[in-house]
């Protein structure tokens, strides 16, 4: 585990050494703590480095141990800081690759902190549904000052050395040779005093509006992580900090950690940081994964269509250092998409700057514009981003297949439209994948690769390798209508729109799936995602008829509930955000900011009155039972036909694509966090109460499983051998 050797007779340096990331098992720790006291014994030895094996210092306290009992978990780290912090010999941390959490906590014990130029030191506990437990809420602080510090710690963010230089965390970067530097710097600062170097003996330095600070930080928190207990926690523990000694402020943190850990919160963070991992390590059932299917090494691509999805494919292509070229229909639309492309890089570009990235070591790959499909005649893939059109989509597929080269891999960013019939034209269905980008496409991280009947193995490995390439999460799924993501939040957003209809509040509806967590409401997502678009899916998928209706409901059609509300909103040109009125209104088309709308609330009452609904008012609780468990029930309906391998596919899915809150897990984990007996109860009897609303009625899925009881998610697959992946 921890590595303890001699360099020139005076320092020794502890390797910390847990593949492939050097987290602090209790093994590790133990070793590290035989370690130290070696080293603080032996009289030959003046100062310590301490670095990580394999260009990783450490990315922090082992994740996988969370959930050991505490008294099999071995020393703690915080002792162990304290012990690095309080022996007389200096202890300089060499930070190659990540200092993270547990592992930037124990760089904080040390005396001094030499990075690598290209490290990232963070304290992403928060994002963990816990805190930084072994004295991070105290050291830092009394280090960088409370406000860097209350945002890193509540924000978990990763920052690269030169920021970090900046803020005063590590004391020097480095190019090359972080060791043998951090050597130097021990050797240098043997005999000299190192009472300024102890963190936990300075004093905070804290700005006089020290409280304002804290009451702002606390309403952010509250604002973007709705319901999550830890950033709140987080804040509680920094306060600690500016009121408290740092023995008391270490109480305090360690009683915060407890109160953290008695909630679902870590689990469900915990759950939905593997499930991440789980999900890019994908498997057909043919057995075909990363281990037996290369992927094959993309060095061109091109993109089709500059519109809002296309432009950001270009620039998360960019980012990844990929030549794109970029091809547009006319003249018009590729100067407008140019023109969006550049700006965007530009703006990428002084980002890149502002976090210190060099030219030379961070540059964007280049992008060309061109009108002529025949400079597409050499790229290794093709990304088609032009609207959801089936014609058109298969009208481009079968021009590609004349014109790139038979190993090229040809990809349609489509939100739902059918891989195999886009593949049926083209004289390569094997290689045709569907790429399912979320906007905007260079900052969201969801990529969903479908799985047409005809893709291989290595077009699937290839889009998946090309998702980790672009910095992205490729969740595999298979090829029905909508895929998953959106196939579960049609249903959802007819739901809420079905709640306006029985007299509920919009803002209401809005603010309690607010509160639970989502990042946006169902009707403000509407507004964002542009009524029309969702009205043409809507009728496309069998969810209301193509009928404009001029404010008429047709209510049912072959016993199935419907509702034309979109459509007649679209009749009025209320098409959401885009034209400055939806279901909100805003200060200008394209404005971000929704108010509500006194026509639309008019307007309401006397579609009421016309349709003749019956009003039913309900509560939150019911809001998020009616709105929610249609995801979940989709979900085990997706299950059940096999369009994903497993709950945590659909679980990052609505993590990363939309905004469900992280602490409850992600649906499929909420639904077990609920409990499936009583998730099946509440559906059972919502679609007694609605039987024309075919999504209400419980998957035999979760009827099978919620026989069993409340199974742990990870179990499920065992229990119900008759549930497959058919990808
Ligand atoms: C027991 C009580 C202790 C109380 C002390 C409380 C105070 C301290 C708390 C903590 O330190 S919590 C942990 C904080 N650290 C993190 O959150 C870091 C998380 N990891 C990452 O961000 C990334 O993994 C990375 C380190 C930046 C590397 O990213 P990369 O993309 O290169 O690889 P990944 O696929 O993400 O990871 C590789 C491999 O490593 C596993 N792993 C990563 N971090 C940990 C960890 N902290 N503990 C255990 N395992 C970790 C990850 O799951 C992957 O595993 P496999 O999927 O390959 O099996």
């Amino acid at each position: 585990m921890a590595t303890f050797r001699h360099i020139c007779d005076s320092v020794a340096v502890i390797t910390l050494s847990n593949p492939p990331v050097n987290a602090l098992s209790s093994a590790l720790i133990q070793a590290l703590q035989k370690a130290l006291g070696e080293a603080i014994r032996d009289s030959a030895v003046e100062a310590i480095v301490i670095c990580g094996d394999k260009g990783k210092f450490c990315a922090g306290a082992d994740i996988r141990e969370f959930n050991k009992p505490s008294q099999k978990r071995g020393p703690h780290l915080l002792l162990l800081t304290d012990l690095i912090e309080s022996n007389k010999k200096p202890v300089v941390a060499a930070i190659e690759g990540v200092a993270l959490g547990g592992g930037l906590e124990l760089a904080l014990g040390c005396h001094y902190r030499v990075a690598h130029v290209q490290a990232r030191v963070g304290l992403p506990e928060v994002l963990l549904g816990i805190l930084p437990a072994a004295s991070g809420t105290q050291r830092l602080p009394r280090l960088i000052g409370i406000a860097a510090a209350l945002t890193l710690i509540t924000t978990g963010k990763y920052v690269p050395a030169r920021e970090a230089l900046k803020l005063g965390i590590v004391d020097k970067v480095v190019g090359e040779n972080t060791v043998d530097e951090a050597i130097r710097l021990a050797k240098k600062v043997i005999g000299q005093p190192l009472g300024s170097r102890q963190l936990s003996t300075l004093p905070v330095q804290c700005p006089p509006n020290v409280e304002a600070l804290l009451a702002e930080a606390m309403v952010k928190v509250k604002k973007q992580f709705r319901g999550a207990q830890s950033p709140q926690a987080c804040i509680e523990a920094v306060r600690a900090a500016v009121h408290l000694p740092y023995t008391e402020g270490i109480k305090k943190e360690q009683e915060l950690y407890q109160f953290l850990n008695a909630t679902h919160e870590p689990r469900a963070q915990q759950y939905a940081f593997f499930a991440e991992r789980e999900v890019a390590k994908w498997t057909l059932p043919s057995g075909a994964s990363w281990k037996t299917v290369s992927p094959q090494p993309i060095h061109t691509a091109a993109v089709i269509g500059l519109g809002t999805m296309g432009s950001g494919i270009v620039i998360s292509l960019a980012k990844a250092q990929i030549p794109v070229i970029a091809l547009e229909k006319d003249k018009k639309q590729l100067n407008i998409g140019s023109k969006a492309v550049i700006s965007l890089l530009d703006r990428e570009t002084l980002k890149m700057k502002q976090l210190g990235h060099t030219e030379a070591t961070n540059s964007l790959g280049p992008v060309r514009f061109t009108l002529d499909y025949g400079e597409l005649r050499d790229v290794d893939i093709v990304i088609e981003a032009v609207f959801e059109n089936m014609i058109l989509k298969k009208e481009i597929f079968r021009h590609l297949s004349g014109i790139c080269k038979p190993e090229a891999f040809l990809c349609t960013n489509t939100s739902g439209l059918d891989i195999d019939e886009i593949a049926s034209v083209t004289d390569r269905p094997q290689m045709i994948v569907g790429t399912h980008f979320y906007a905007p496409a260079h900052i969201m991280k969801l990529l969903e690769v479908v799985h047409g009947r005809y893709t291989s193995s290595i077009s699937i490995s290839t889009a998946m390798q090309l998702a980790k390439n672009l910095g992205k999460i490729g969740v595999l799924v298979g090829n029905c209508p909508l895929f998953v993501g959106n196939r579960l939040m049609v249903l959802y957003l007819q739901q809420a729109i079905f709640l306006v209809e029985e007299g509920n509040k919009l803002e209401e509806i809005d603010q309690t799936l607010e509160n639970f967590g989502l990042a946006m409401g169902p009707f403000q997502m509407m507004d964002l995602a542009g009524l029309d678009t969702l009205w043409g899916c809507h009728v496309e998928h069998g969810l209301a008829r193509p009928e404009q209706s001029s404010g008429i409901s047709t209510h049912h059609h072959s016993s199935k509930r419907y509702s034309q509300l979109l459509g007649i909103l679209c009749e009025k040109s209320r098409f959401g955000q885009k034209s400055g009125q939806g279901w909100y209104k805003y200060e200008k088309p394209g404005g971000r900011k929704a108010m509500s709308d006194p026509w639309l609330h008019n307007f309401l009452s006397e579609y009421h009155g016309v349709n003749n609904f019956k009003t039913q008012k309900i509560t939150q609780e019911k809001i998020i039972e009616w709105c929610l468990y249609v995801i979940i029930n989709e979900g085990f309906k997706v299950l059940e036909d096999g369009m994903a391998s497993g709950p945590e596919d659909i679980d990052v899915i609505y993590n990363s694509g939309y905004g469900w809150p992280k602490h409850t897990g992600g649906p499929m984990y909420y639904a077990s966090l609920v409990g499936l007996p009583v998730v099946l109860t509440k559906l059972e009897k919502y679609y007694e109460a609605n039987p024309d609303i075919p999504g209400l009625k419980p998957s035999s899925l979760l009827k099978n499983l919620a026989a069993l009881g409340n199974p742990p998610l990870k179990e499920w697959r065992a229990l119900l051998g008759s549930w497959s992946s058919k990808l």
